[in-house]
This record gives structure tokens, sequence and C-alpha cells, in this order.
């Protein structure tokens, strides 16, 4: 039976590397393209046919961010697909980031200096705005449509007899000290990305603990440190071309800088290929390049607990009929009852 896979963000970077390595390892897959800008979509497919012609590649207009978007899209993959094996949530954004660089040359000469390379902590914070559904725009992108995707999908998901898979691109700057169950939404705080990965972290703990017994299985990745339209935002292009040379000399000394969207797909495609109760539900599945540029894929347990995993999950349920009710609500608006 071919598998159907859906992915967020496949547009570009690691998401469309994820794509092409799917394609190489499974021909017969059926590709879903879930992206918010439809040209950068369509180049996308064209890249992916040149190298696999009789490939099965369907493209959907999804703004995860949008919850309009994604009720619109979760009714139109439910009446393509009678079926959903895989669904890549990895559409990601990190707005206006700003670089702390005196932190950057305290940590060059410091022991954790290898570390602050790994995961950022301390160096970077955003300026995260307030979306058009009222909600803080890091969150709703990073976290909260795809949950809301994962929910609305749960028909096609959760099949008697059949296994589906949900596989979040997390980071490895998710850090629980950025997260609060008081402000989950990180209004306060300027980590709003940190915030949402390790959000993302525990989601994915709680979702295994609701859906396992229905067949849907729930892992996280960090692809390390990839160069894509997110790593290139951060800071000027100029800066970037003078310091490769250095991001590549770093790499014979950390794994964690797997650099291209290929190398930071290697977790992505490796978890396509395991039986999902071969899994931990507590790791973290890291993409690795060594030295030499080989790749694997590591589990590290990940630093979360269940009661914030579940506090979390409840959150999500009351924060989702909030915004179920907002919808009804603008509806009713537009077309009053009995009109
Ligand atoms: N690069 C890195 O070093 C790391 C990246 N990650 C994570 O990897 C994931 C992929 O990022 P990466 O490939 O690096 O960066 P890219 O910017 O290349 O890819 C991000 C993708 O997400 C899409 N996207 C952003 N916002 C939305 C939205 N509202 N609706 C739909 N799609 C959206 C983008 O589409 P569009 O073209 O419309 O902007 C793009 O396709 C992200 O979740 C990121 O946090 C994690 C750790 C490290
Ligand atoms: C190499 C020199 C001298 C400077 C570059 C410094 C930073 C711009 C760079 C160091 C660690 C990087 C990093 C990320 C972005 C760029 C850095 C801050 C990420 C935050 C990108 C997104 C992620 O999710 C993380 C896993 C990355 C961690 C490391």
């Amino acid at each position: 039976m071919n598998k159907v896979v859906l992915v967020t963000g496949a547009n570009s970077g690691i998401g469309l590397a994820l794509c092409e390595r799917l394609l190489a390892q499974d021909p017969q897959v059926q590709l879903c393209l879930a992206c918010r800008n439809m040209q950068r979509a369509e180049a996308a497919r064209s890249a992916l046919l040149l190298s696999h012609g009789d490939a099965r590649i369907a493209l959907l207009r999804l703004d995860v961010g949008s919850v309009r978007s994604v009720l619109k899209v979760a009714e139109e993959v439910k009446l393509r697909y009678n079926r959903l094996d895989y669904l890549y949530l990895n559409a990601g954004i990190m707005p206006n980031p700003q670089v702390d660089f005196k932190a950057l040359f305290k940590g060059l000469f410091s022991r954790n200096v290898i570390h602050m390379f790994a995961t950022a902590e301390g160096l970077l914070t955003q300026q995260d705005r307030v979306n058009a559904d009222g909600l803080q725009e890091v969150f709703a992108t990073n976290l909260f449509g795809h949950f809301l995707l994962v929910r609305e999908l749960e028909p096609v998901l959760c099949q008697p007899g059949h296994t589906a898979r949900l596989i979040w691109t997390s980071s490895s700057n998710a850090r629980r000290s950025a997260f609060s169950l008081d402000d989950i939404q990180h209004r306060k705080g300027a980590e709003p990305y940190s915030s949402s990965k390790y959000a993302s972290d525990l989601l994915s703990l709680a979702l295994n603990r609701r859906y396992n017994s229905q067949g849907l299985f729930s892992s996280v990745i960090c692809p390390g440190l990839v160069m894509t339209n997110l790593t290139y935002g951060i800071l000027p292009s100029f800066f970037w071309t003078l310091i490769m040379p250095i991001m590549w000399l770093i790499r014979v000394f950390t794994n964690t800088f797997t650099l291209t969207p290929y190398n930071g797909a290697e977790a992505l495609s490796w978890l396509f290929l395991q039986r999902p109760e071969s899994l931990d539900p507590w790791a973290k599945y890291h993409s690795l390049t060594s030295g030499l540029g080989n790749n694997y894929s590591q589990p590290r347990k990940m630093d979360i607990d269940e009661a914030t995993s579940e506090a979390l999950y409840e959150q999500l349920l009351e924060l989702e009929s909030e915004v179920r009710k907002k919808m009804r609500e603008e509806d009713e608006e537009v077309h009053p009852p009995g009109h």
C-alpha cells in the first residue's frame, strides 16, 4: 500500500530536503506538500519532479499560523485521502531574531563553547507579535496550528488496524527555563522560539499518552544547526559569507553542525523507516553529522515531565474550544442563523 505523507513547511529548507529523501527511499510514497507560499510550493514540486519524474506530489495551501486555514486544509485532506500514514509537523518561524554578541564573545572563550554553538543558549532573543486570531505568532505557527491540525485529522490518522505517525521538527534550542505553564504563548518573554519548541516536546509526550492506544505515535527530532532561510535570517548575508569557513571548521569539533538541509533531515527520514513501537516517547532524535561528513541519528532524553506535559495539553484543549467558539461567532455575524 502506498504511504501517504503530509509535510508542513515543505517548500524550502529541511522540509524540502525531507521530501527529496522520502522519494529516494520510497518512490511509491504519496507526498502532500502543505505550504503557505504556493509559488515556492510549485517550485519545490518542480524540483522534486526533476529527480523523481513519476512521483505523486500534491500541493495544499496551508498557513499553519491561521486557525481558519488549518480547519480548511484539514477538511481538504479528509476529502482527498481516507488514510494518512505520516504527518511531519515541520513548519516553523523565528521572527526578528537578535544575537547577543556580548554573550557570543564571552561564550567563545568559555568551556561551554560547544554547547553554545549546539543550542544557541543565551544567544538569541526574538520579537513576537499578536496575529489576526489574537494568538502569539510564534506559538500559533510552531505549536498551536500543528496541534489543531492533528486534532482535526484524527479521523484519517486513527483508523482500526492502522498505525500512523506524527513527527515534530523541534530544536536543541528548546529549553525548560524559556517555557511557563502560566504563559504558554510566551506573551511576556523574549524567547518565544525556545518556548514553542519546548512546548512541542511536551506535547509529543502527551499525544503519545492519549493516542498510542489508537495506533497514533508521536516523535520529536532536532535537525542540528542547518543553513536555511531561518538561519540566514538571523544575521546579514555578508556575515554568513564571512563566517562560513569557520562554520565548516566548527563542524569538525561538533556533530550538531549538520549544516545542509539534507543532513538536517537525517532523523526525519530515519524515523520514516522505524517501527513506531520501537521508539522512545521521552527521546528527541537528533540528526548528527560527523567531522568526516557521515550522517546518523541519535536519541537523547528530553528534559520534560509528565505533569507539565499533561497540564499543557489541557490548556491547549481549552484554547482550542475558545478559538472554535470565536470562529463560530464570527461565522454567525457574517451569516446570521435563519438568514
Ligand atoms: N535551520 C535550523 O538550524 C533549525 C531549524 N529547526 C526547525 O526546522 C523547521 C524547518 O525550518 P528550516 O528548514 O530551517 O527553515 P525554512 O525557513 O527554510 O523553512 C521553514 C518552512 O516553514 C514554512 N512556514 C513558516 N511559517 C509558516 C506558516 N505560517 N504556514 C505554513 N508554513 C510556514 C516556510 O514557508 P514559507 O516559504 O511560506 O516561509 C518554510 O517552508 C522549523 O520548524 C525550524 O524551527 C530546528 C532546529 C534548527
Ligand atoms: C560562528 C560564529 C563566530 C558566529 C555565529 C553565531 C550565531 C549566529 C550562531 C551560533 C549558534 C547558532 C545556532 C542557531 C542560529 C545561529 C547561531 C545562533 C540556531 C538557533 C538556529 C535554530 C535552532 O533551532 C537552533 C538549534 C540553532 C542552534 C545554534
